[in-house]
């Protein structure tokens, strides 16, 4: 019997050696890599990939269950969102977000096919990015908006459940000391541009904090089609600090770091590591600041603009295509631009996009009127700003730094019949204003009482800009404000809208009051022109070219912004003007073999053709295998 059951131990004993080494040997992968496995647990399978490479490779791809220290191992920390998931949170996630989407197809308030429009886009992109901008180029007005916004703010507040290959990079809190080194993980040796967010102001939305990362793909989308930017030289990227949205810090679905958002000196010392690192890798390349919180919006474009090739869209972009409308709004009461400094402007909203525009269009009044501090002063005192407390006088306390310059003086406004805090359907009853402009992120805030109240402006055709995004954000829709106020009037928004039937043949015009058509060109040109700065001037420069590009026809018709299937033409027109400007400041440095001096000596059409010459096309190139 002994030897019975010796036999047996020795024999199983030797079975369990046998069958380990069998599923040794029988799990040699498809590629001829090799897995071990033991009885005690998982040895690791043999891969000849990394980085980039084996998160597009279908076969050995994890995504979010990369462990850290695979992720070390593999360099793939910074191209994985930081938050570890399980395989069955993974499944979790997607089971659940299928079934909200079926959800929305059937709850109605989303248009679930923007949604689906995005999903089948998106797979194209990550499969064969010619054939994605070449359809994105070639029906820019129906996919634009599927893209860009207003659908890019849906995908953002979706992007746990939409998430399936990462696209771009994220720096984190708990990546501090590393950026430096995990720079170096992403493939592209050459990046143009970058565009970055915080996820803390993601159109009107609030705080989405790394699902935020939607908008810089997003505006790197407009960057190749309307810039021809090279895609392989994008970078989105989000800076995950945590996030103050309290259903996404409960949300075990959450891609992102689940604690509040850093602050302070800790916030902005994991800023300073991530420009550092991006500029060092890529010296030459252009980081646009995106959707940031206006309290650091300001302090890091201040921070930042002296010192590396960035500008912020929100506060300069903004700044420029609402100058661009005012201006074509002057035109089309069919006065000449310099009037512009008697107009008088209402705008609701005093944040990061709503104190740009005021800056910008206080400096181009005061410079219409002789740019001397007289005439900056004065220009003041055409705006009226109103914010969530109202009408902003100098009797505001803790009145935020960035507003006071346009703060109303309490004696001006006694005569009007306003005071500290006046509802924005009192100022615009008694102000009568040319404009109306909303940066406010209050979806209907231009009420039927508000526009009622338009109706008394001293101007022969008001204009209403209701430029909050996305579409569910905007003061008003272009049908309320025609209806209400005048068939006369002008009319621009943030998010597209169709145009307005108003009867017997006649159309109001509905513009896209978006900083799309500026922050392509500028990008372009300041890559082009070589400068290492994106200076005011530059700046002034695209916001007058958009300006004018409008015929006068067409702006006395009331199109005072092209329509979007133009986008690539105006771009190529705002790069011009970017690189003249620059060359004029003495800036242009040159850019690949064009140096300064021959950059100098191109006349106005020879740097249009620089510009479309360095415009990247969706033709594919020929492909040669060469080994490494
Ligand atoms: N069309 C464009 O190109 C463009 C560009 C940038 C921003 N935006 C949009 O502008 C909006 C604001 O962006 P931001 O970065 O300035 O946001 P923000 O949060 O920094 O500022 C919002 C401002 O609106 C004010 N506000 C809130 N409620 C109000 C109310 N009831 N009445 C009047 N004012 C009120 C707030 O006090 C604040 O001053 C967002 O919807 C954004 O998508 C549009
Ligand atoms: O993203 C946009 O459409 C415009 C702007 O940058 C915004 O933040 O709303
Ligand atoms: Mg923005």
């Amino acid at each position: 019997m002994g030897n019975f059951f010796h036999q047996m131990r020795v024999s199983s004993a030797l079975l369990k050696r046998l069958q380990s080494h069998q599923r040794a040997i029988a799990s040699v992968n498809v590629d001829g890599s090799r897995s071990f496995t033991t009885t005690e647990g998982h040895r690791p399978t043999i891969v000849h990939k990394r980085s980039i490479d084996i998160l597009h490779d279908p076969w050995f791809n994890k995504g979010t269950a990369f462990s850290m220290t695979e992720r070390d191992r593999l360099d793939l920390r910074g191209l994985l969102p930081p938050n570890v998931m399980s395989s069955e949170q993974q499944i979790e996630r997607f089971m659940a977000d299928l079934k909200r989407l079926q959800l929305s197809a059937r709850d109605g308030p989303s248009d679930p096919y923007s949604l689906a429009k995005w999903r089948i886009l998106n797979r194209l992109h990550d499969r064969n990015e010619t054939m994605y901008y070449k359809v994105l180029i070639d029906n820019i007005e129906e996919y634009a908006p599927i893209v860009y916004t207003p659908t890019v703010g849906l995908v953002c507040q979706k992007y746990s459940g939409l998430f399936r290959r990462p696209r771009g990079m994220y720096f984190s809190a708990e990546d501090r000391g590393e950026m430096m080194s995990m720079v170096y993980n992403w493939p592209a040796d050459q990046v143009d541009m970058i565009v970055v967010t915080d996820g803390s102001r993601i159109l009107g939305l609030g705080d989405l904090g790394v699902q935020g990362i939607g908008i810089a793909i997003g505006k790197l989308d407009l960057y190749v089609a309307a810039a021809g930017i090279n895609p392989q030289r994008v970078l989105p990227v989000m800076i995950d600090v945590g996030t103050n949205n309290e259903k996404l810090l409960e949300d075990p679905l959450y891609l992102g770091l689940q604690e509040h958002r850093l602050d302070g000196e800790e916030y902005i010392a994991v800023i300073d590591e991530f420009m550092e690192a991006v500029f060092t890798r890529w010296p030459h390349v252009i980081v646009q600041f995106e959707d940031f919180q206006s309290k650091w919006a300001f302090k890091l474009l201040q921070r930042y603009r002296n010192e590396y090739r960035m500008f912020n869209d929100d506060v300069q972009g903004t700044a420029g295509v609402a100058l661009a409308g005012l201006l074509g709004a002057v035109r089309a009461q069919g006065r000449p631009m310099i009037d512009f400094p008697k107009m008088k402007i209402v705008v609701a909203g005093a944040g990061s996009a709503g104190i740009g525009v005021l800056n910008a269009a206080r400096k181009t009044m005061a410079r219409m009127l002789g740019d001397t501090d007289i005439a900056f002063e004065s220009a003041r005192s055409q705006f009226w700003v109103v914010d969530a407390n109202g009408l902003i006088t100098e009797a505001r306390e803790n009145i935020d730094p960035d507003a006071r310059p346009f703060a109303r003086k309490v004696k001006e406004i006694e005569r009007q019949g306003l005071t500290e805090g006046a509802k924005l359907v009192e100022v615009v009853r008694q102000v009568k204003p040319d404009v109306l402009l909303g940066l406010s992120a209050v979806g209907g805030l231009f009420s039927k009482e508000v526009l009622e109240a338009l109706k008394g402006s001293t101007s022969t055709r008001p204009a209403i800009f209701a430029m909050s995004n996305p579409t569910k954000n905007a003061e008003c829709t272009p049908e309320e404000a025609f209806s209400i106020v005048g068939d006369n009037i002008i009319f621009g928004s943030g998010s597209p809208f169709n145009n307005v039937d108003l009867g017997n043949g006649h159309v109001g015009h509905s513009n896209q009051a978006n900083n799309m058509f500026l922050f392509p060109g500028i990008g372009l040109g300041t890559l082009l022109s070589g400068s290492k700065v994106v200076s005011d001037g530059m700046l002034q420069a695209a916001a007058e070219c958009l300006a004018a590009y409008m015929t006068e026809e067409e702006v006395l018709q009331g199109i005072i912004y092209p329509s979007i299937s133009r986008i690539r033409d105006i771009t190529k027109e705002v790069a011009a003007a970017v690189i003249k400007e620059a060359i004029e400041e003495d800036l242009a440095e040159g850019y690949r073999e064009i140096d300064a001096r021959e950059l100098q000596k191109l006349t106005e059409d020879e740097i249009r053709t620089y510009v479309m010459n360095n415009m990247w096309s969706p033709e594919y190139p020929t492909l040669v295998y060469k080994k490494e």
